[in-house]
């Protein structure tokens, strides 16, 4: 298959970023976090961008920079965890492997806890938290080519299994 090695989808604190960091090291390519990508282009933390340009405009901008990143992905990308509510990213993410790292409510409620920087979770965490993981459960499974838990494994075991699945996939 052409496209990404893998693109990673999954709810806030699945650890995309931090798998998507140890993935790409161990295959020695590159990646793209496209939150990473839109903080650089706006010259600002995501956080910033929600409260003062609004989550409408960080949409348009994720939109854009997803759209480019996996037009030109040959490594591995990273993707923020409402990216696949845009249908044309659904559409896009067609052509690749798309990893859908699964967590559980809470672990992942655990991991976001450690890390202030989620705007959407402002609030109240937990709750949003649920609900943002029970609506998009069905996408997250939908649009997957795989799926790899991530509760109770570290970092460099979900690197392990997403290296086995894509190695299979590539042989169908
Ligand atoms: N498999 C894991 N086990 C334990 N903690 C993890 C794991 N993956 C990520 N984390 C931690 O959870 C937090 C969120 O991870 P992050 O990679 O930012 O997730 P995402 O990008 O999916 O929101 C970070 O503090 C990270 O160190
Ligand atoms: O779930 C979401 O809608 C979001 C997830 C975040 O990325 P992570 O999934 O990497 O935390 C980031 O893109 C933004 O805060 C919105
Ligand atoms: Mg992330």
């Amino acid at each position: 298959m052409s496209g990404a090695i893998a693109v990673l989808i999954g709810s806030p604190g699945s650890g995309k970023s931090t798998v998507g960091r140890a993935l790409a090291e161990r295959l020695g390519v590159e990646l793209v976090d496209t939150d990473a990508e839109i903080e650089s282009r706006a010259g600002k933390p995501v956080s910033d961008i929600f409260v003062e340009d609004g989550e409408e405009a960080f949409r348009a901008m994720e939109r854009e920079v997803v759209a480019e990143a996996l037009a030109g992905a040959t490594g591995v990308v990273a993707l923020g965890g409402g990216s696949v509510l845009d249908e044309r990213t659904r559409a896009d993410l067609a052509a690749h492997h798309v990893v859908y790292l699964q967590v559980e409510f809470a672990d992942a409620a655990k991991r976001v806890g450690l890390d202030a920087a989620r705007p959407l979770l402002m609030g109240n965490p937990r709750a949003r938290l649920r609900a943002l993981l029970e609506e998009r459960l069905p996408v997250y499974q939908g649009l997957a080519t795989t799926t790899v838990s991530t509760s109770s494994r570290h970092p460099e075991e979900v690197v392990d299994r997403i290296v086995e699945a894509v190695t299979a996939e590539d042989r169908r």
